[in-house]
Protein backbone atom coordinates (compact mmCIF):
# COMPACT_ATOMS: atom_id res chain seq x y z
CA UNK A 1 0.00 0.00 0.00
CA UNK A 2 1.18 3.29 -0.74
CA UNK A 3 0.46 6.75 1.02
CA UNK A 4 0.41 9.98 -0.74
CA UNK A 5 -0.71 13.12 0.73
CA UNK A 6 -2.60 15.97 -0.76
CA UNK A 7 -0.60 17.27 -3.72
CA UNK A 8 -0.87 21.07 -4.02
CA UNK A 9 -0.87 21.40 -7.58
CA UNK A 10 -3.29 19.03 -8.98
CA UNK A 11 -1.23 16.50 -11.15
CA UNK A 12 -2.84 14.68 -14.08
CA UNK A 13 -3.21 11.27 -13.30
CA UNK A 14 -2.32 8.46 -15.87
CA UNK A 15 -3.90 8.67 -19.07
CA UNK A 16 -6.32 6.73 -19.94
CA UNK A 17 -6.09 3.37 -22.44
CA UNK A 18 -7.86 3.66 -25.54
CA UNK A 19 -9.30 0.83 -26.53
CA UNK A 20 -10.76 2.00 -29.28
CA UNK A 21 -11.02 4.99 -31.84
CA UNK A 22 -13.42 5.30 -34.64
CA UNK A 23 -11.76 8.48 -36.01
CA UNK A 24 -8.28 6.90 -36.30
CA UNK A 25 -10.43 3.19 -37.48
CA UNK A 26 -12.10 5.68 -40.25
CA UNK A 27 -8.63 7.11 -40.56
CA UNK A 28 -7.05 3.60 -41.49
CA UNK A 29 -9.45 3.01 -44.12
CA UNK A 30 -11.21 0.16 -41.64
CA UNK A 31 -15.44 -0.07 -42.01
CA UNK A 32 -16.79 0.77 -38.62
CA UNK A 33 -20.75 0.20 -38.70
CA UNK A 34 -22.74 2.90 -36.65
CA UNK A 35 -23.09 1.43 -33.42
CA UNK A 36 -26.23 0.03 -32.53
CA UNK A 37 -27.61 1.82 -28.96
CA UNK A 38 -29.89 0.72 -26.26
CA UNK A 39 -30.82 4.23 -24.48
CA UNK A 40 -32.20 4.19 -20.87
CA UNK A 41 -33.98 7.00 -20.28
CA UNK A 42 -34.50 8.35 -16.38
CA UNK A 43 -37.68 10.44 -17.16
CA UNK A 44 -37.94 11.69 -13.70
CA UNK A 45 -34.08 12.97 -13.58
CA UNK A 46 -34.56 14.11 -17.32
CA UNK A 47 -37.46 16.57 -16.80
CA UNK A 48 -35.95 19.56 -17.23
CA UNK A 49 -34.20 18.87 -20.08
CA UNK A 50 -36.07 16.93 -22.17
CA UNK A 51 -35.61 18.92 -25.48
CA UNK A 52 -31.80 17.94 -24.70
CA UNK A 53 -32.48 14.55 -24.62
CA UNK A 54 -34.67 14.83 -27.59
CA UNK A 55 -32.09 16.42 -29.42
CA UNK A 56 -29.25 13.99 -28.55
CA UNK A 57 -31.53 11.42 -29.94
CA UNK A 58 -32.18 12.86 -33.21
CA UNK A 59 -28.48 13.75 -33.67
CA UNK A 60 -27.89 10.11 -32.80
CA UNK A 61 -30.27 8.95 -35.95
CA UNK A 62 -28.21 11.47 -38.00
CA UNK A 63 -24.87 9.97 -37.63
CA UNK A 64 -26.82 6.85 -38.47
CA UNK A 65 -27.40 4.99 -34.90
CA UNK A 66 -29.80 2.96 -34.64
CA UNK A 67 -31.33 3.73 -31.98
CA UNK A 68 -33.64 1.83 -29.12
CA UNK A 69 -35.35 3.97 -26.26
CA UNK A 70 -36.62 2.69 -23.13
CA UNK A 71 -37.63 5.05 -20.50
CA UNK A 72 -37.51 3.63 -16.88
CA UNK A 73 -40.03 2.99 -14.86
CA UNK A 74 -39.06 3.25 -11.35
CA UNK A 75 -35.93 2.30 -9.15
CA UNK A 76 -34.23 -0.84 -10.49
CA UNK A 77 -35.54 -0.69 -13.53
CA UNK A 78 -32.43 0.22 -15.60
CA UNK A 79 -30.41 -2.24 -13.76
CA UNK A 80 -33.10 -5.02 -14.74
CA UNK A 81 -32.85 -4.07 -18.39
CA UNK A 82 -29.21 -3.63 -18.06
CA UNK A 83 -28.71 -7.08 -17.01
CA UNK A 84 -30.79 -8.38 -20.00
CA UNK A 85 -29.32 -5.75 -22.62
CA UNK A 86 -29.30 -7.69 -26.33
CA UNK A 87 -28.69 -6.47 -30.04
CA UNK A 88 -26.73 -3.67 -28.41
CA UNK A 89 -23.33 -2.35 -29.02
CA UNK A 90 -23.61 0.66 -26.53
CA UNK A 91 -25.82 0.47 -23.43
CA UNK A 92 -26.54 4.96 -23.24
CA UNK A 93 -27.80 5.96 -19.91
CA UNK A 94 -29.70 9.52 -20.38
CA UNK A 95 -29.84 9.97 -16.82
CA UNK A 96 -27.66 11.11 -13.71
CA UNK A 97 -25.62 9.36 -11.25
CA UNK A 98 -27.81 7.05 -9.63
CA UNK A 99 -29.76 5.52 -13.57
CA UNK A 100 -25.46 4.90 -14.18
CA UNK A 101 -25.30 2.88 -10.90
CA UNK A 102 -27.98 1.06 -11.34
CA UNK A 103 -27.30 0.54 -14.99
CA UNK A 104 -23.00 -0.52 -14.45
CA UNK A 105 -24.62 -2.73 -11.72
CA UNK A 106 -27.41 -4.86 -14.16
CA UNK A 107 -24.24 -4.62 -16.50
CA UNK A 108 -22.08 -6.33 -14.93
CA UNK A 109 -24.25 -9.45 -14.08
CA UNK A 110 -24.74 -9.64 -17.89
CA UNK A 111 -24.37 -13.04 -19.12
CA UNK A 112 -22.20 -11.95 -22.29
CA UNK A 113 -20.20 -9.43 -20.28
CA UNK A 114 -20.71 -5.68 -20.11
CA UNK A 115 -21.57 -3.85 -22.75
CA UNK A 116 -19.75 -0.17 -23.10
CA UNK A 117 -21.56 2.47 -21.47
CA UNK A 118 -22.14 5.97 -22.74
CA UNK A 119 -23.86 8.88 -20.94
CA UNK A 120 -26.02 11.85 -21.97
CA UNK A 121 -25.72 13.73 -19.04
CA UNK A 122 -29.54 14.98 -17.82
CA UNK A 123 -29.16 14.41 -13.43
CA UNK A 124 -28.45 16.59 -11.18
CA UNK A 125 -24.95 16.31 -10.24
CA UNK A 126 -23.65 14.30 -13.12
CA UNK A 127 -20.49 13.38 -11.82
CA UNK A 128 -19.16 10.14 -13.87
CA UNK A 129 -20.09 12.64 -16.90
CA UNK A 130 -17.79 15.09 -15.84
CA UNK A 131 -14.91 12.73 -14.78
CA UNK A 132 -15.17 11.29 -18.55
CA UNK A 133 -15.28 14.56 -19.90
CA UNK A 134 -18.52 14.31 -21.34
CA UNK A 135 -19.56 17.50 -23.39
CA UNK A 136 -23.51 19.04 -22.76
CA UNK A 137 -24.43 20.34 -26.20
CA UNK A 138 -26.72 17.53 -27.57
CA UNK A 139 -24.34 17.54 -30.85
CA UNK A 140 -21.07 17.07 -29.09
CA UNK A 141 -22.97 14.29 -26.84
CA UNK A 142 -24.07 12.50 -29.79
CA UNK A 143 -20.76 12.87 -31.36
CA UNK A 144 -18.73 11.08 -28.49
CA UNK A 145 -21.41 8.78 -28.35
CA UNK A 146 -21.82 7.80 -32.29
CA UNK A 147 -17.58 7.77 -32.49
CA UNK A 148 -16.11 8.10 -29.55
CA UNK A 149 -13.18 6.35 -28.26
CA UNK A 150 -13.98 2.99 -25.81
CA UNK A 151 -12.00 3.42 -22.50
CA UNK A 152 -11.48 0.34 -20.13
CA UNK A 153 -12.66 1.27 -16.84
CA UNK A 154 -12.92 -0.55 -12.77
CA UNK A 155 -16.12 0.08 -10.84
CA UNK A 156 -15.27 -0.42 -7.54
CA UNK A 157 -17.56 -3.38 -5.14
CA UNK A 158 -19.12 -3.01 -1.76
CA UNK A 159 -19.87 -6.44 -0.33
CA UNK A 160 -22.05 -5.94 2.66
CA UNK A 161 -23.56 -9.30 4.41
CA UNK A 162 -25.06 -11.24 1.75
CA UNK A 163 -25.08 -8.75 -1.16
CA UNK A 164 -22.79 -6.60 -3.26
CA UNK A 165 -22.89 -3.65 -5.04
CA UNK A 166 -20.91 -1.94 -7.67
CA UNK A 167 -19.92 1.98 -7.37
CA UNK A 168 -18.39 3.92 -10.18
CA UNK A 169 -17.07 7.13 -8.29
CA UNK A 170 -17.08 7.20 -4.72
CA UNK A 171 -18.48 5.16 -1.56
CA UNK A 172 -18.66 7.10 1.81
CA UNK A 173 -19.73 6.28 5.43
CA UNK A 174 -20.12 8.60 8.16
CA UNK A 175 -21.44 12.66 7.35
CA UNK A 176 -21.96 12.23 3.94
CA UNK A 177 -23.65 8.99 4.09
CA UNK A 178 -25.93 10.50 6.94
CA UNK A 179 -26.80 13.46 4.30
CA UNK A 180 -27.35 11.41 1.70
CA UNK A 181 -29.84 8.81 3.11
CA UNK A 182 -31.83 12.15 4.29
CA UNK A 183 -32.48 13.83 0.62
CA UNK A 184 -35.90 13.46 -0.06
CA UNK A 185 -36.60 12.90 -3.39
CA UNK A 186 -38.88 15.70 -3.94
CA UNK A 187 -36.71 18.36 -2.66
CA UNK A 188 -34.16 16.92 -5.04
CA UNK A 189 -36.66 17.66 -8.04
CA UNK A 190 -37.20 21.17 -6.82
CA UNK A 191 -33.92 22.14 -5.38
CA UNK A 192 -31.50 20.02 -7.41
CA UNK A 193 -28.25 20.26 -5.50
CA UNK A 194 -29.34 22.38 -2.73
CA UNK A 195 -31.24 19.00 -1.34
CA UNK A 196 -27.84 17.53 -0.48
CA UNK A 197 -27.19 20.84 1.70
CA UNK A 198 -29.91 20.87 3.50
CA UNK A 199 -29.52 17.13 4.01
CA UNK A 200 -26.53 17.71 5.13
CA UNK A 201 -27.12 20.47 7.68
CA UNK A 202 -29.52 18.21 9.21
CA UNK A 203 -27.60 15.74 9.49
CA UNK A 204 -24.87 17.37 10.84
CA UNK A 205 -27.02 18.53 13.78
CA UNK A 206 -28.06 15.31 14.63
CA UNK A 207 -25.16 12.97 13.93
CA UNK A 208 -23.38 11.63 16.76
CA UNK A 209 -19.58 11.35 15.29
CA UNK A 210 -18.78 7.79 16.29
CA UNK A 211 -15.17 6.51 15.27
CA UNK A 212 -14.99 4.77 11.46
CA UNK A 213 -12.28 1.99 12.17
CA UNK A 214 -11.07 1.92 8.32
CA UNK A 215 -8.53 -0.85 6.75
CA UNK A 216 -6.66 0.01 3.66
CA UNK A 217 -4.07 -2.87 2.40
CA UNK A 218 -3.82 -4.18 5.86
CA UNK A 219 -3.40 -0.89 7.97
CA UNK A 220 -5.60 0.36 10.39
CA UNK A 221 -6.80 3.64 10.31
CA UNK A 222 -9.32 5.60 12.90
CA UNK A 223 -11.38 8.34 11.31
CA UNK A 224 -14.99 10.08 11.75
CA UNK A 225 -15.62 9.92 7.47
CA UNK A 226 -14.23 8.27 5.15
CA UNK A 227 -14.99 8.37 1.34
CA UNK A 228 -13.07 5.48 -1.13
CA UNK A 229 -12.80 7.25 -4.51
CA UNK A 230 -12.89 6.01 -7.78
CA UNK A 231 -12.80 9.19 -9.39
CA UNK A 232 -11.42 12.59 -8.58
CA UNK A 233 -14.41 14.23 -8.95
CA UNK A 234 -17.09 14.51 -5.29
CA UNK A 235 -20.55 16.29 -5.72
CA UNK A 236 -19.86 18.23 -9.00
CA UNK A 237 -16.31 19.34 -9.59
CA UNK A 238 -15.29 19.44 -6.21
CA UNK A 239 -11.35 16.99 -6.25
CA UNK A 240 -11.55 14.79 -2.99
CA UNK A 241 -8.51 12.39 -4.40
CA UNK A 242 -7.09 14.34 -6.92
CA UNK A 243 -5.00 11.69 -8.50
CA UNK A 244 -7.76 8.74 -8.83
CA UNK A 245 -9.16 8.07 -12.06
CA UNK A 246 -11.79 5.06 -13.50
CA UNK A 247 -9.35 3.43 -15.52
CA UNK A 248 -6.87 2.72 -12.87
CA UNK A 249 -7.09 0.10 -10.46
CA UNK A 250 -6.87 1.18 -7.32
CA UNK A 251 -8.86 2.84 -4.70
CA UNK A 252 -7.87 6.19 -3.13
CA UNK A 253 -9.05 6.55 0.46
CA UNK A 254 -10.06 9.50 1.84
CA UNK A 255 -9.75 10.01 5.56
CA UNK A 256 -11.36 12.96 7.62
CA UNK A 257 -9.34 12.50 10.95
CA UNK A 258 -11.32 14.65 13.51
CA UNK A 259 -14.68 14.48 14.45
CA UNK A 260 -17.72 16.70 15.46
CA UNK A 261 -19.61 18.87 13.56
CA UNK A 262 -17.06 21.92 13.33
CA UNK A 263 -14.36 19.50 11.98
CA UNK A 264 -17.34 18.28 9.13
CA UNK A 265 -17.58 22.25 8.82
CA UNK A 266 -14.19 22.94 8.22
CA UNK A 267 -14.30 20.28 5.69
CA UNK A 268 -16.73 21.11 3.59
CA UNK A 269 -15.75 25.07 3.17
CA UNK A 270 -12.48 22.95 2.55
CA UNK A 271 -13.63 20.89 -0.45
CA UNK A 272 -15.54 24.14 -1.19
CA UNK A 273 -12.75 26.14 -1.43
CA UNK A 274 -10.10 23.15 -2.77
CA UNK A 275 -8.16 23.56 0.79
CA UNK A 276 -8.68 19.88 1.58
CA UNK A 277 -4.96 19.26 0.67
CA UNK A 278 -3.41 22.13 2.95
CA UNK A 279 -5.19 20.06 5.81
CA UNK A 280 -2.42 18.00 8.05
CA UNK A 281 -5.85 16.01 9.51
CA UNK A 282 -7.04 14.88 6.28
CA UNK A 283 -5.36 11.93 4.14
CA UNK A 284 -5.13 9.74 0.99
CA UNK A 285 -4.41 6.48 1.21
CA UNK A 286 -3.83 4.53 -1.82
CA UNK A 287 -5.49 0.17 -1.89
CA UNK A 288 -7.17 -2.56 -3.47
CA UNK A 289 -8.93 -3.58 -0.52
CA UNK A 290 -11.09 -1.72 2.27
CA UNK A 291 -13.17 -2.57 5.44
CA UNK A 292 -14.88 0.09 6.75
CA UNK A 293 -16.32 -0.74 10.93
CA UNK A 294 -18.51 1.45 12.98
CA UNK A 295 -21.68 1.47 14.24
CA UNK A 296 -23.90 -1.70 12.10
CA UNK A 297 -26.66 -0.50 10.15
CA UNK A 298 -25.08 3.02 9.75
CA UNK A 299 -26.02 3.94 5.76
CA UNK A 300 -22.76 3.90 2.97
CA UNK A 301 -23.38 5.61 0.02
CA UNK A 302 -22.50 4.99 -3.17
CA UNK A 303 -22.55 7.37 -6.48
CA UNK A 304 -24.83 9.73 -4.07
CA UNK A 305 -27.19 7.38 -3.86
CA UNK A 306 -27.90 4.63 -0.47
CA UNK A 307 -25.36 1.33 -1.55
CA UNK A 308 -26.21 -0.58 2.19
CA UNK A 309 -25.05 -0.02 5.52
CA UNK A 310 -21.81 -1.05 7.52
CA UNK A 311 -19.89 -2.77 7.87
CA UNK A 312 -18.53 -3.36 4.40
CA UNK A 313 -15.65 -4.72 2.49
CA UNK A 314 -14.15 -3.11 -0.44
CA UNK A 315 -12.61 -4.04 -3.50
CA UNK A 316 -12.54 -3.59 -7.50
CA UNK A 317 -14.79 -5.55 -9.90
CA UNK A 318 -13.25 -8.28 -11.47
CA UNK A 319 -14.60 -7.53 -14.67
CA UNK A 320 -13.22 -4.54 -16.59
CA UNK A 321 -16.43 -1.94 -17.58
CA UNK A 322 -16.00 0.22 -20.58
CA UNK A 323 -17.25 3.74 -20.96
CA UNK A 324 -17.24 5.56 -24.49
CA UNK A 325 -15.84 8.76 -23.99
CA UNK A 326 -15.43 11.96 -26.43
CA UNK A 327 -12.26 13.77 -26.55
CA UNK A 328 -9.75 12.92 -23.62
CA UNK A 329 -10.71 14.67 -20.29
N1 LIG B 1 -39.46 6.51 -13.79
C1 LIG B 1 -38.85 6.68 -12.62
N2 LIG B 1 -39.53 7.20 -11.56
C2 LIG B 1 -38.94 7.42 -10.38
N3 LIG B 1 -37.63 7.15 -10.13
C3 LIG B 1 -36.90 6.63 -11.12
C4 LIG B 1 -37.46 6.37 -12.43
N4 LIG B 1 -36.49 5.85 -13.22
C5 LIG B 1 -35.37 5.77 -12.45
N5 LIG B 1 -35.62 6.24 -11.20
C6 LIG B 1 -34.70 6.39 -10.06
O1 LIG B 1 -34.28 7.74 -9.99
C7 LIG B 1 -33.05 7.76 -9.24
C8 LIG B 1 -32.31 9.06 -9.45
O2 LIG B 1 -32.07 9.25 -10.80
P1 LIG B 1 -30.71 9.82 -11.41
O3 LIG B 1 -29.56 9.49 -10.56
O4 LIG B 1 -30.65 9.40 -12.82
O5 LIG B 1 -30.94 11.37 -11.39
P2 LIG B 1 -30.48 12.43 -10.36
O6 LIG B 1 -30.60 11.85 -8.99
O7 LIG B 1 -31.21 13.68 -10.67
O8 LIG B 1 -28.96 12.69 -10.78
P3 LIG B 1 -27.56 12.55 -10.02
O9 LIG B 1 -27.53 11.16 -9.42
O10 LIG B 1 -26.53 12.75 -11.10
O11 LIG B 1 -27.53 13.61 -8.99
C9 LIG B 1 -32.31 6.54 -9.73
O12 LIG B 1 -31.54 5.98 -8.71
C10 LIG B 1 -33.44 5.58 -10.18
O13 LIG B 1 -33.56 4.48 -9.30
Amino acid sequence: MCEARYQVEMTEASPPPWQFDAADAAARGLAVRPRRLLVLHNPVAGWRRIERFRETVAQLERHGCPVAVHATTGPGDAEAIAAGAEAADVLVVAGGDGTINEALNGLSRRPSGMLPLGVIPLGTANVLAEELGVPTDPADVARAIAHGRIVTAHLGQAHFDGASRNFTLMAGAGIDAQAVARVRTPVKRRFGKGAYVLAGLEAAAAYRYPTLRVQADGTWYDCAQVVVCKGHFYAGRYVLAPDVRPWLPELHVVLFERFGSVNAARYAFGMQFDRLAKMPDVRVVKATTVTIDGPTGDPIQGDGDLLGALPVKIDLLPEAARFVIGDPP
